[in-house]
């Protein structure tokens, strides 16, 4: 058993927080013995007496622009390998540790002037976010003695893969697939916020998937930094030993030195077979407009080379293998990958709908047993994506097309409302999935859509007897008491972390959104767990952003999926002068009928311009109406503005108040504005 202890089930069980274990599910189905390893820490190197002050690695230099057999990946067997993950909360300081390894083994150049470099997406930089985990493959020369190579002493070089991962809990699916390629990880702990909700849910990831566990506590270098609670609450969350924790500044550099060791002494090598057959496991793929699909892959048995022919388990498709090499950080073309190794792949697909995400790929020359792949992402939220313009469904077509090829985690599929055309109905992870996703669709491929009320998949079952899931509100017939016999909704189980004195505003918070609260525990002194079960439907709009705004920004919360439940529910309709409006349909508790209908007219009133006739705006549940305003009439004529002839002028004016209607759905005569979709997404 190496220096460090994974968590036994018998210390779970003497867990100070007993709740914890309910998430001790049995570990996902994942590739075979990568998934479940029963040694702990390093085989090949373990060191029981290891103290980190004595150890010494030397950097290699950067080789980012070296030329295809500059590397030669013959020199890295797997028990010179090392795949890492790195896990935590949000802003803890992830992506700044990755930035750090990456300079200390001169992957990257010290002050690239680009901070957060795995970051890529222009929206994670903008949000200062992680939406897609990324891989880099770093090289480091180590004396397994601990002694200093710049003394003369002979070091091993060792091939490590590190890969950052999300921090928001839409993207915990990137963090359990990136985990997948990986033996150990890295859990980094803000040495001020200490444990938070996604802490203990990235932690769990990791321990369901058999990884080694290394603690470091990072932001050491901060006023209010207090390393010593956050080792005693490691401790009592997850008996890890306070004494492995490492202490850490990805800011100021300090104790950073230890960490690669520490990875290399603890982490197990990859266990795969380098004399079997081909085994390949898709982790991931995206495309590239010059090189076509490009696959992410980890090595689980045997070797692939340059010109080998490979097939799919998953479509059966069969490739010539044009392009392969290691992030490093950029494409670095290898020539091979060997067992164990993590990289990618250029094969000639056509598009990533070939790529299956958890596929076997494999020799076709041989058959093999495929690996079991992941577990199939859970959608959590629908919503309708439209053009603002009607006449731009091709482009917007292209625009998902495109997208999607990059963010496989979405589901999509036609459809069309009377108010706003063609569109489609997408299926995200959350609602940040669904803000992330609109914002690549604007700025990456310049789409302008308007999105509906998000929904959740709620389950009405018929006096027929069958049973329908409805993602689309609308599809729902407008009296559905009349035919419904049950209707259930999906909940989630909540992990929620707060400093005491919140303690009452956020159990209030938890009832007024029909939770049921399953745990109430103290992490220390100061903190409280809590575990409620909640609707989906009462968190997906909103519900962090009132945590936050209760307990002064120190909530941290955290969600899986859960059961359904059986609820009531009804169909709230939006009408304009009579008129439903299909893309505003919602679907609500039965006592929150009332007040979310009130709340969105009152919101519609606020973003319709007055016209030139009377509107009149209801919220109805079947043919009762709930609530209603009216916006009186006004007559506007843009061209009454202009005095005199001039026409250049005229035309301009009426050029300009053609692009605004553009801009508005009309509804039998009513135009509605983009905002009005927009701020009625935000009712709960
Ligand atoms: N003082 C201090 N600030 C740090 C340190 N490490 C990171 N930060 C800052 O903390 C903020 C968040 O850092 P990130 O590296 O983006 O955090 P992350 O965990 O990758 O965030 P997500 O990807 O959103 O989950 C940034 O402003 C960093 O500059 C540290 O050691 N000390």
């Amino acid at each position: 058993m190496g220096y460090y202890r994974r968590v036994s089930s018998h210390a779970l069980r003497s867990l100070k927080c007993p709740s914890l274990l309910t998430r001790l599910s049995p570990a996902p189905a994942k590739f075979g013995s990568l998934s479940r390893r029963s040694g702990g820490g390093s085989g090949a190197f373990s060191s029981p007496s290891f103290g980190f002050g004595y150890a010494y690695g030397f950097c290699s230099h950067s080789r980012s622009n070296l030329k295809e057999s500059a590397i030669d990946l013959i020199q890295y067997p797997p028990e010179r390998i090392r795949n890492f993950s790195i896990i935590a909360h949000v802003d803890h300081g992830k992506s700044t540790l990755a930035d750090r390894l990456l300079e200390l083994t001169g992957t990257i150049k010290k002050g690239h002037g680009q901070p957060q470099y795995l970051d890529k997406l222009q929206v994670e930089r903008e949000r200062g976010i992680t939406v897609k985990a990324q891989t880099a493959t770093m090289f480091y020369n180590y004396n397994l003695d601990g002694l200093k190579a710049d003394e003369g002493h002979e070091t091993q070089a060792f091939l490590l893969n590190l890969v950052d991962t999300p921090g928001h809990v839409d993207f915990s699916y990137e963090v359990s697939r990136s985990l997948a390629a990986c033996q150990g990880a890295l859990l980094v702990v803000d040495a001020a916020q200490g444990v938070q909700a996604q802490t203990v849910a990235n932690f769990y990831l990791a321990f369901e998937s058999g990884l080694t566990i290394i603690p470091v506590i990072n932001k050491i270098d901060q006023p209010t930094a207090d390393p010593e609670r956050v080792k005693a609450q490691l401790m009592s969350m997850f008996d890890l030993d306070p004494s492995d924790a490492l202490l850490t500044s990805a800011k100021t550099g300090q104790g950073l030195e230890q960490v690669l060791p520490a990875v290399i002494r603890h982490i197990a090598p990859p266990p795969g077979k380098s004399n079997s057959p081909l085994r390949m496991l898709l982790l991931d793929s995206y495309y590239d407009e010059y090189k076509g699909v490009i696959c992410h892959v980890a090595v689980v048995d045997g070797a692939v080379r340059k010109g080998d022919k490979i097939s799919s388990a998953g479509t059966g498709q069969s490739y010539e293998v044009l392009d392969i090499g290691v992030m490093h950080p950029e494409l670095t073309p290898t020539g091979v990958l060997l067992t164990g190794q993590v990289g990618y792949i250029v094969s000639g697909m056509r598009s990533t709908k070939e790529a299956r995400i958890g596929d076997t790929l494999y020799h076709s020359r041989n058959t093999v047993e495929p690996l079991p792949g992941f577990k199939s992402v859970k959608h959590m939220v629908f919503s309708g994506v439209y053009p603002a313009d009607g006449s731009d469904f091709e482009a917007l077509n292209h625009a998902i097309e495109r997208l999607t090829c990059n963010d496989a985690s979405v589901s999509i599929s036609k459809e069309s409302s009377t108010a706003l055309g063609l569109g489609f109905r997408c299926g995200f992870l959350g609602l940040l999935h669904m803000d992330v996703f609109h914002q690549r669709l604007e700025q990456e491929y310049g789409a302008h859509v308007i999105s509906t009320v998000p929904t959740v998949p709620y389950i009405f079952e018929y006096s027929d007897g069958s049973k329908l899931e409805v993602q689309n509100p609308a599809l729902l017939p407008s009296n559905p008491k009349s035919r419904v016999t049950a209707c259930w909704e999906p909940t989630v189980i909540a992990t929620i972390i707060i400093p005491s004195e919140y303690v009452g505003s956020v159990i209030t918070l938890c009832s007024e959104r029909r939770g049921q609260q399953l745990e109430y525990s103290f992490i220390d002194s100061q903190r409280v767990f809590m575990k409620y079960r909640l609707p989906l439907r009462e968190i997906v709009v909103d519900f962090y952003n009132e945590l936050k705004s209760l307990t002064s920004g120190y909530a941290s919360f955290d969600y899986e999926d859960a059961d359904y439940q059986q609820s009531d529910l009804v169909k709230l309709d939006i009408l304009l002068n009579g008129q439903t409006v299909d893309a505003m349909a919602t679907i609500v508790h039965n006592l929150k009928a009332q007040r979310v209908g009130r709340e969105l007219v009152e919101k519609l009133r606020k973003f319709i311009d007055r016209q030139m006739f009377e509107i009149i705006i209801q919220a109805a549940i079947g043919s009762k109406v709930i609530a209603r305003e009216t916006i009186s009439a006004m007559r506007k004529n843009v061209l009454a503005k202009c005095y005199g002839g001039d026409v250049t002028r005229k035309r301009k004016l009426l050029e300009k108040q053609k692009e605004g209607k553009k801009r508005m759905k009309r509804v039998g005569s009513v135009d509605i504005p983009q905002e009005a979709f927009h701020e009625i997404l935000k009712v709960t």
